[in-house]
């Protein structure tokens, strides 16, 4: 195996690594770009420096991959469950064995924490057991019909499936998409984002010494003119995708001319409704798990912190303490909490959307600002202070809640620091470390205003009423809500959106269904009865 990217990792740090191996995958080994055209630096973020080039597939290699992938489906979905199960298992293993190797390099294409790389890839390999476990379940039905005839339903693989992905779990979405498409009987072409290109490989070549046939999992390079030439193919059978909503729109109408299955993970911009009996501390850490992770570029975030106005005080002063204590710094360092944003472009239409919300009356409470960190090789990475949007009235003066809710909070409308619903930073997709806090009133208010978005993919809710916690999570329109907690994901859930965040599911057993389909086969026992 062309190990070479993993054996140059162990004593790599920050700054030191450069790929040169191809980034493209199928037939079973990596191939190199046909030609060099249309290169594209790919950077490390934490440095600004040039990690490696990406150069994106033409038709050409993109048919060659699609060949290659429904050659081996011929063979890979004749195969029993159990079989698919074994091969999956291994490579499962062989993820686990390498996880720190491969959780490095994440690091180093993408710029968050080791500490959260590591977490990712664990979720990768328990993500390939799961459907794993399932594989070998996969059953039909039979059906017992009048005079001794019956009939029995397949379920079967849907043949070649395509997979895009986004930049901020790299290799997360990369099995959170194969998985399930394997176990099923599928063979997968996938396409990384351009920005971070380099672990899908690793996985293409981690199946391949597990067992898979030849071709099974294929990676292509590119962007949109790739992805695009993916959605066209005419042997695809279907597109999972994971990004923005304006491309997943793209997607979707590219594939519906050839009539593709199509499962949608979009954005969000989702709430998450702090209630004045919460547990003030689980809720101060559950809003900060719904906003900074991964650089606060993870797509069910809660961005939108409703508070009920009687605590406020106290939970913005928490909210910011901690904030302000978030180490920013070199994501391979294991006592750093925050590393880089993806891209300077990036970097700064997050700090773009901070200087927005101060023209729109918003107050910057902590954060907001690009960030230097001292060591010198980071001084080119990109790099910002975690950003807590709300109103800093409440932290300059003292007093008690009571007093400063009567103050400072009793006319939103009026105010000018707060954050209002209508702002820019609480309607938008930022997709950065900014938490927008809201003030609220009652239940029925925040609800209406929590589900007053486009967007529906997730949402949370902190209180100590057990009837409300469950009224609230049963109005929400998004895929999730977390009760007294925030982003808690495993692969046992289905994941996915309401509205345009999206449709189709990743994760849980209901996956399954939308990587395979229902043959019915009708068997008669007797004669024909013919009408003519
Ligand atoms: N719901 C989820 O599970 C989930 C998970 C991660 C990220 N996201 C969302 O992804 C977005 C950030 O990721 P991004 O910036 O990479 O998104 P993006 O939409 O810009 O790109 C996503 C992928 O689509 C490809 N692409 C771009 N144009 C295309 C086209 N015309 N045809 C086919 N493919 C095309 C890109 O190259 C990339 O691989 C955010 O909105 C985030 O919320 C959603
Ligand atoms: O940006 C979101 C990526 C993500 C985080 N947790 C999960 C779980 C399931 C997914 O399909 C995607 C994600």
């Amino acid at each position: 195996m062309a190990q070479s990217t993993l054996d140059s990792m162990p004593g790599a740090s920050t700054g030191t690594v450069v790929i040169t191996e191809p980034l493209n995958f199928w037939g079973g080994k990596r191939v190199k770009p046909r030609e060099e055209k249309n290169a594209e630096p790919v950077f490390e973020p934490a440095t600004g420096r040039v990690l490696c080039q990406m150069v994106p597939c033409g038709a050409e290699e993109v048919d060659e991959a699609i060949q290659s992938a429904y050659a081996a489906y011929q063979k890979w979905s004749k195969m029993a469950g159990m079989e698919r199960a074994r091969v999956m298992l291994e490579a499962a293993r062989i993820i686990r064995e390498r996880r720190e190797k491969i959780a490095k390099l994440e690091v180093i294409n993408n710029g968050k924490t080791i500490t959260e790389a590591l977490g990712n890839i664990d979720f990768s390999w328990k993500s390939i057991e799961y459907y794993a476990g399932l594989a070998g379940t996969l059953a039909g039905q039979h059906i017992q019909l009048p005079g001794g005839a019956f009939a029995y339903s397949r379920r079967e693989p849907l043949g070649v499936c395509v997979g895009i992905g986004a930049w901020n779990f790299p290799f997360l979405i990369t099995t959170l998409k194969s998985a399930p498409a394997l176990a099923c009987g599928n063979a997968m072409v996938y396409k990384p984002s351009p920005m971070a290109p380099v672990t899908a490989v690793i996985l293409a070549e981690i199946y391949k010494e597990a067992g898979v046939p030849d071709g099974l999992f294929c990676v292509v390079q590119g962007g949109a003119e790739t992805g695009s030439l993916l959605c066209h193919h005419p042997k695809v059978a279907k597109v999972s995708f994971t990004g923005s909503v304006p491309t997943g729109k793209k997607v979707m109408e590219m594939s519906a001319k050839s009539v593709k299955q199509v499962t949608l993970e979009l954005g969000g911009k989702s709430p998450l409704i702090i209630f004045k009996d919460c547990e003030l501390e689980n809720a101060v850490k559950g809003a900060l798990m719904a906003n900074f992770l991964t650089q606060g570029q993870v797509c069910c975030n809660g961005t939108r912190v409703f508070v009920q106005r009687e605590i406020m005080p106290q939970f913005l002063e928490e909210v910011v303490k901690r904030t302000k204590a978030i180490p920013v710094g070199d994501p391979l360092l294991g006592s750093t909490r925050m590393g880089p944003l993806i891209s300077k472009p990036q970097l700064e239409k997050v700090l773009g959307f901070v200087s927005q919300a101060k023209k729109e009356g918003a107050r910057v409470l902590c954060g907001g600002d690009p960030f230097v960190p001292s060591d010198p090789k980071l001084k080119g990475g990109y790099f910002m202070s975690p950003c807590v949007l709300g109103t800093s009235n409440t932290l300059v003066n003292g007093g008690t809640a009571h007093a400063q809710s009567a103050l400072f909070f009793n006319t939103q409308s009026l105010s000018t620091d707060n954050c209002r619903d209508d702002m820019t930073c609480v309607k938008e997709e930022i997709f950065g470390p900014v938490m927008s806090v809201l003030p609220f009133d009652t239940e029925e208010e925040v609800i209406q205003r929590a589900n007053n978005t486009t967007f529906g993919l997730a949402s949370g809710v902190f209180t100590r009423d057990i009837s409300r916690a469950h009224r609230v999570a049963a109005s929400m329109e998004a895929g999730t809500c977390f009760i007294n907690n925030y982003n808690i994901n495993p692969i046992e859930l289905p994941f996915g959106g309401y509205k345009m965040s999206g449709f189709g599911r990743e994760n849980g057993q209901v996956t399954i269904e939308y990587y395979s389909q229902l043959k019915t086969v009708v068997v008669e026992m007797g004669d024909v009865e013919s009408l003519f």
